[in-house]
């Protein structure tokens, strides 16, 4: 009886289920329209015909705030069709042409929130499978366009000029260019680009001549939409190496300098542990401080915030990562945002191991990996526990982002949790020094491909058939299931056990604080002890004083140290500490930093329209992106 009430109510909640998703299924196509089967976050079809090579002609206006010119698709037919679909967002669409000069007609979708348009392009006559398209689409971008920032000159260091820049990642390529705008499809560019005389042009490829104000570039490597990149500014550059520029506006060039002088020595270690570095050159561009993120991986030019300048080189660790991306996320891509661990689970995991292979004692180099991995283990259980909850689908390793826009779902699960399952894997064939080989195998495998789980999980257990231990993994679990990981790695505490016995310390109500506590603690060290705290309930103010003044805290000028530093503030009620709140949320809009601290301020009930008041007055100062996620951590309308 007990077992056949069990597959009773199994089969009831199985068609409850079933209803819900096609229920949801329902309702997120009607919210898109018709999908890409290949991707939820995309209009178009390249399963039909596929993008290979774009060659884009630009003009950059400050005046008004647009990028107008045209892109020359060039598609590759994969079956008939009498139509081509792309994604588009907020462009107006002046021609579309053939190569032949042949106008063709072309229709904009009903705009969908945060998504844009379809925009459907009709041929002539029908295209047959193994043909080539070359389309001209001349255009114009919107001010309000999603993937770029245009800085008045009072937001740039100088005061004098204003500045450009983008961010693609993850779906606003649209906004700038029409595109399939879809990681499964990759293309090389070529662009020629014309501003005004005083500014450099970069972009996301290799920089060719520059003649009074126009620039020309070449992608050779193929890449997806989200990794096309421009930034326009009165800059100067210094070299860090051989294949490396670091770029800024000339405040910051020296600290850059600086800061950044072990970039070919980084480049240099992950060539060792993945294989040849294939993007030629490897330069790092400092933006103004509005941008929205530690780094961003554009191809040949990595974009970074100037929180990374602490004057301690103690951030080079985004450097790693950025430079990891150059194979796993650039040259290995995930096929859509829903596989988007590939991207960083990978390039954490690869960052941790290239970190360690820099120290020379093999035993402190793996205390080291442990002890970074040990701090991810906390980011990853603030983001399971804190910004969502444990049952959030949107902690699975693998989410399902139909209807859902991939700026909500970020968060570190798939950096943390996704690294953290390498580990285990790692672990479980044997170490290092046999996967070590299957990285390297699976990179030349899927080098200038796309590909999502299901391939990665496949060639891993092609790659390891004679392995039992492999047998024993719970994929379901690993992928698809909320909440923190099933297992956690058994890792080296040596370097975090001291720093919990002091954090032990300090809870207790008789505690003597002193200077001494953390005079041989390095940066990382003391952002593990605040991260503990912070994991603590909030202590009294008149020892969180005490704390910030023997600590160092107060002064720092580390923005890991600063971050930690204001949260344990917010969570202590100390008032005294708001103003530095609200400066440090109005001086950078690294979102790492924002949004916990908007959060937190939130919860604050008694500051809470402080912090909404100081967000709308500094809201047109934002990025699109920091605008659009704070609105919601704020509950403010859209
Ligand atoms: C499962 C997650 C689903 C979708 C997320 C896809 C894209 C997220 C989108 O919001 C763009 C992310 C861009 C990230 C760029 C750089 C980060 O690695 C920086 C990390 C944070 C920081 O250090 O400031
Ligand atoms: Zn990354």
């Amino acid at each position: 009886m007990a077992a056949l009430g069990s597959i009773n109510l199994n089969k009831i909640l199985y068609f409850i289920c079933n209803v819900n998703i096609i229920l949801y299924y329902f309702s997120s196509t009607q919210v898109m329209g018709a999908l890409s089967p290949l991707d939820p976050s995309s209009f178009s079809r390249p399963e039909l015909a596929i993008i290979k090579h774009a060659s884009l002609s630009l003009n950059i206006d400050f005046e008004s705030k647009v990028l107008n010119g045209d892109a020359i698709l060039n598609f590759d037919v994969l079956e008939d069709i009498g139509e081509l679909v792309l994604d588009i967002s907020s462009l107006s669409i002046e021609s579309v042409e053939l190569d032949n000069g042949t106008k063709l007609k072309f229709d904009i979708g009903e705009p969908v929130p945060n998504f844009g348009s379809k925009l459907t392009i009709s041929l002539p006559n029908q295209a047959l499978v193994g043909e080539k398209l070359k389309v001209k689409i001349k255009y114009a971008t919107a001010p309000t366009a999603s993937a770029l920032q245009w800085l008045e000159p009072n937001q740039t260091s100088g005061k004098k000029h204003p500045y450009l820049f983008s961010q693609c990642q993850p779906i606003h390529a649209r906004s700038i260019v029409p595109c399939q705008d879809t990681p499964a499809v990759k293309f090389t560019y070529d662009a020629e680009v014309t501003a005004p005389e005083e500014f450099t042009v970069l972009m996301s490829a290799l920089r060719g001549e520059v003649r009074s104000n126009r620039t020309t570039f070449r992608q050779p490597v193929p890449i997806p939409s989200y990794l096309l990149a421009i930034a326009v500014g009165v800059l100067e550059q210094r070299s860090l190496g051989p294949r490396s520029l670091v770029w800024s506006e000339k405040e910051e060039i020296e600290r850059s300098a600086w800061e950044f002088a072990e970039t070919e020595k980084y480049l240099q270690a992950a060539e060792n542990l993945c294989g040849p570095y294939v993007w030629t050159q490897y330069d790092l561009l400092v933006l103004p401080p509005s941008f929205p993120y530690g780094g961003m991986e554009n191809p040949c030019l990595t974009f970074v915030t100037p929180t990374l300048l602490a004057g301690d080189r103690s951030q080079a660790d985004v450097i790693v990562h950025e430079i990891m991306h150059s194979w796993t996320g650039n040259l290995v891509t995930n096929k859509n945002f829903e596989h988007f661990w590939l991207n960083e689970g990978f390039t954490v995991f690869l960052e941790r191991k290239v970190g360690a292979s820099l120290i020379s004692d093999p035993v402190e180099a793996k205390k080291s990996r442990d002890f970074h991995s040990l701090l991810g283990l906390q980011e990853l259980s603030e983001a399971v526990n804190e910004q969502f909850d444990p049952s959030n689908p949107l902690t699975r390793l693998v989410p399902d982002l139909n209807g859902v826009h991939p700026d909500d779902a970020f968060s570190r699960v798939p950096y943390e949790k996704g690294s953290l399952f390498l580990r285990y894997l790692e672990d479980l064939v044997g170490g290092s020094d046999v996967f070590d080989d299957f990285l390297r195998s699976y990179l030349n495998k899927f080098k200038k491909q796309s590909l999502d789980t299901d391939q990665f999980k496949a060639y891993l257990l092609d790659y390891f058939k004679d392995n039992k231990q492999l047998k024993t993994v719970d994929w379901n679990a690993w992928l698809y299931t909320s909440g923190m990981p099933p297992i956690i790695p058994a890792y080296d505490t040596s370097m975090t056990k001291s720093i919990t016995a002091l954090v032990e310390t300090i809870s207790q109500s008789n505690a003597t604080i002193s200077s001494l506590d953390v005079r041989t603690l390095n940066a990382h060290q003391l952002i593990r002890l605040l991260q503990e705290l912070l994991e603590r309930p909030a202590l009294p103010l008149e020892k969180l004083r005490l704390l910030g003044k023997e600590y160092g805290l107060e002064t720092s000028t580390n923005s890991e140290i600063v971050y930690r530093w204001l949260r344990l503030c917010i969570r202590s009620r100390d008032e005294d500490r708001l103003g530095d709140a609200f400066d440090f949320v109005n001086r950078q809009g690294r979102m790492k930093y924002v949004r916990p601290i908007y959060r937190d301020l939130y919860a604050w009930e008694d500051v809470r329209d402080r912090a909404i008041d100081n967000f709308l007055k500094n809201e047109q100062y934002m990025m699109h992106v920091s605008a659009y996620t704070l609105r919601k951590d704020l509950h403010l309308k859209d």
